[in-house]
């Protein structure tokens, strides 16, 4: 496909969008109440469109949004979403057109960084993006899992209906959200679409005031009941959001989660993989992990900027070659070092592709765990453990955002 068969689409044109990509979700084509409610992701200038003898076929489609990354900084990014191909012209390059013209975008509009969702783990990295945060899922039997009296406890919870929830959540949120990279924000258009259409009728919103008399938590969930004449008759907590400006509020919120009546289970997704939940309970089994899966996937639109951004720990300085096939104006050699980052002209220590530094940059995985994988080259051995200390993190990262 050739590159003038893509092309920002108009305001007029974005249901068409929306009807393209839910299909090739295999998803029915949007209702104009769950329209309405989508528009708002709808930016223009952002929404992109394939076509092919004047038909849309394909579209992808970004927020703006920002990521914060390792040091503190706060980086504009574009969030990626809404990325499909009609079934009858896949495998025809029409992904690698609009990838091509929206990372374009993305440079053209100074934001070093651009981020999605995969839908599968296969499709991206060719495009530069690499696996960058993971999140667990957890299941608390709610008849073993007790919070331990010592664990942080004060404040109180009350529930809002979603008319309430869609004025305080996004201010709630911008306010908490701690800095752990990672995090990216979420906007007003966001929220509308995450309490309309993403939500079923059931969504219920519960609030943590602190004892200061100030809203420092929330958490969304749903409850699905079986029903005990067809089915086992248990009832299961869904939680799809549980937000704290601190451990008192995050605790409280699970607490209060734990002990609402006629729930038997509590599953919970899109968690931080180093979130202490264990500890909190008196019987650590009656938490189980039910899968790990990759979360954010970044990819670093301008490698210089981008690695400028970030800190590093204390270790001695590291020369790495970057490839950059879709971008070439990334690749080169990088001086990186905790005083800062340079290109520069020096032998490379350690060789990667860019979705490999993409997946080392939140801090998620280490050099050394990549290079076991055979995804970094080794030239001077001794860089290994000097580039582990620089990119290393003591959180790990978590986005636990979906877009
Ligand atoms: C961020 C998000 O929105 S995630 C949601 C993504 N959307 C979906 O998963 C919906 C269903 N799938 C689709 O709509 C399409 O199959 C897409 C968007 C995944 C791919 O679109 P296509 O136009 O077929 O991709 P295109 O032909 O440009 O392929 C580019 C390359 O990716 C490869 N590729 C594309 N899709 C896949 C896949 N599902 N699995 C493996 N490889 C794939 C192609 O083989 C090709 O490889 P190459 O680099 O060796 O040439």
């Amino acid at each position: 496909m050739s590159e003038h068969d893509v092309r920002p689409l108009a305001e007029a044109e974005f249901r068409d969008a929306n009807r393209v990509f839910l299909s090739s979700l295999h998803r029915p084509a949007p209702t104009d109440q769950q329209w309405e409610r989508s528009t708002a992701r709808y930016e223009p200038g952002r929404v992109f469109g394939a076509f092919r003898s004047g038909e849309l076929v394909g579209t992808t489609m970004a927020l703006g949004s920002s990521l914060a990354v390792p040091g503190g900084a706060v980086l504009p990014a574009s969030a990626v979403t809404g990325v499909g191909v009609r079934a009858d012209h896949t495998r025809r390059g029409v992904l690698r057109a609009l990838m091509r013209t929206q990372l374009d975008d993305v440079r053209d509009r100074g934001e070093p960084v651009a981020m999605l969702h995969a839908s599968e783990a296969v499709i991206y990295g060719r495009f530069g993006y690499g696996e960058a945060t993971r999140t667990r899922t957890v299941s608390l039997d709610t008849h073993r899992a007790t919070l331990h009296a010592d664990a942080p406890s004060g404040g109180s919870i009350r529930l809002l209906d979603k008319a309430e929830a869609g004025k305080i959540l996004p201010e709630l949120y911008r306010r908490i959200v701690s800095s752990r990279p990672g995090t990216i924000s979420r906007s007003d258009g966001w929220w509308e679409s995450r309490l309309g259409v993403f939500s079923g009728e059931q969504m219920v919103v519960a609030i943590h005031t602190g004892e200061d008399g100030v809203d420092d938590g929330f958490a969304l969930y749903e409850a699905k009941m079986n029903d005990y004449r067809f089915d086992d008759g248990t009832c299961e907590l869904q939680v799809g959001d549980i937000r704290g400006a601190d451990a008192v509020a995050t605790a409280s919120l699970w607490r209060f989660l734990l002990g609402v009546d006629l729930v038997d289970r509590v599953v919970v997704i899109d968690r931080p993989v180093d979130e202490p939940l264990e500890r909190l309970l008196t019987d650590r089994r009656a938490c189980r992990v039910s899968s790990v899966q990759d979360d954010l996937w970044v990819r670093l639109v301008d490698v210089p900027a981008a690695l400028a951004a970030r800190g590093y720990g204390t270790a001695e300085p590291v020369v790495v070659e970057v490839r950059d096939g879709f971008l070439p104006e990334n690749s080169g050699s990088y001086r990186i070092g905790a005083d800062g980052v340079q290109r520069c002209a020096a032998q490379p220590q350690l060789s990667m592709d860019v979705d490999v530094l993409a997946s080392l940059y939140l801090g998620d995985v280490g050099v050394s765990a990549l290079a076991a994988g055979g995804r970094v080259a080794v030239h001077d051995p001794a860089a290994v453990a000097e580039a582990d200390r620089l990119f290393a993190m003591t959180e790990a990262p978590w986005c636990g955002t979906g877009f």
